[in-house]
């Protein structure tokens, strides 16, 4: 897609093919929607980037929260959003056995028990082993410090929705 047809879309077509590139998240895209023309996807992605790291501790935590667990209820309920549902099957979520969905339903808990935000990582870029490991090593954490590092998983998981985005046909999308 070209950044010339994204720059001409209407603002209720603008936050329709980019209200989840931040998990539910749609109010993100119609702030930015105040920094048209883009330049390229790149300038997309940096004023979504500033936008998520000049809000305040509580506005990144409540981006935070509007993540599903991974392997949690909402998989369970098929409820994830269609990308949640992509990249959590991608890293093996949608096939753990019972003793692999014990332990991440035990982890999530302890995380969000410690943290009050659920645990984020960019599941695509990551392996069950992988995801397991670092659920485990983040507990150790401060809070400030979980929250800048989920924070960055949050625009890497956006930056992969908005590549498959400018690689589609808008027309698939709107
Ligand atoms: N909790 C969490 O990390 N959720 C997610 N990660 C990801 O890549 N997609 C998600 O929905």
């Amino acid at each position: 897609m070209d950044i010339n047809v994204v720059n001409a879309l209407t603002y209720e077509d603008f936050v329709k093919l980019f209200g989840n590139v931040v998990e539910k998240c749609p109010l993100i895209p119609a702030a930015i929607w105040s920094h048209l023309p883009f330049k390229d996807l790149a300038d997309v992605e940096a004023h979504i980037r500033e936008f998520i790291h000049s809000l305040p501790d509580s506005g990144k935590e409540g981006v935070l929260r509007c993540h599903p667990d991974l392997a949690g209820l909402d998989l369970q309920s098929g409820t994830l959003t269609r990308e949640s549902q992509e990249e959590q099957s991608q890293a093996g979520m949608t096939t753990l056995d019972s003793a692999e969905s014990l332990q991440m339903y035990t982890l999530n808990t302890e995380y969000k028990e410690r943290f009050g935000f659920p645990f984020v990582i960019c599941a695509r870029l990551n392996s069950k082993a992988d995801i397991v490991r670092q659920l485990s090593e983040r507990l150790k954490n401060d809070r400030a410090a979980e929250r800048e590092r989920a924070v960055e998983e949050v625009t890497k998981i956006c930056s992969l929705r908005l590549r498959n985005i400018f690689l589609s046909d808008i027309q698939t999308k709107l």
